[in-house]
């Protein structure tokens, strides 16, 4: 069942701006950074229920996604971390194919396993975890 609700874009101007464009575009656009391919994650806003949309890297293998809530390796989860665990109903834009998914965090072995194949889509998730005591949380994204 598709997400609905009203949209609220991030005030972080230039996830706003990546958002936006890959959307208006239907996923012909915006969709890399560095080089690197991006896809669009929509959850709903734990508290305002509003649909908040995150451009985030991609990483896929087999056919499964991952999300990771590195945010630069700060020292706090990004609030869509929060938002994931409050409703896992997402929906994942990946170029033109849009998904309902749900999301599960990953731990232990699961977790190892799928931080590699990240590191391996974007190098520098080994960075961030590196410049921070925070364990960067990951969600595996299965079709609903
Ligand atoms: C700025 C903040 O965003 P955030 O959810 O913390 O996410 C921060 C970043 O992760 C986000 O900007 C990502 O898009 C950044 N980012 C990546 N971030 C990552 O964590 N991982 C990535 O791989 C990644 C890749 C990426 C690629 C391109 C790009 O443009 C951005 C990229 C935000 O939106 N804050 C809102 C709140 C949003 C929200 O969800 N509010 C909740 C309530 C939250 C609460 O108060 O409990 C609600 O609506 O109910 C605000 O301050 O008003």
């Amino acid at each position: 069942m598709p997400l609905t609700g009203e949209y609220e874009p991030s005030p972080s101007k230039w996830a706003a701006d990546q958002a936006e464009l890959i959307e208006s575009s239907d996923g012909t656009k915006g969709t890399t950074l560095n080089g690197r391919p991006v896809v669009l994650l929509t959850t709903r806003g734990a508290k305002s229920g509003k649909l908040r949309k995150t451009p985030l890297m991609r990483v896929e293998h087999d056919g499964t996604y991952a999300v990771v809530a590195s945010l630069g390796g700060a020292p706090k989860n990004p609030v869509w971390y929060y938002n994931v665990k409050a409703d896992p109903h997402v929906e994942l834009r990946d170029g033109q194919r849009k998904q309902d998914m749900v999301a599960r965090e990953v731990t232990g072995e699961e977790k190892t396993a799928w931080w590699e194949r990240a590191v391996a889509a974007y190098p520098d998730y080994a960075e961030y975890q590196k410049n921070t005591d925070r364990e960067i949380p990951v969600f595996v994204l299965e079709l609903a």
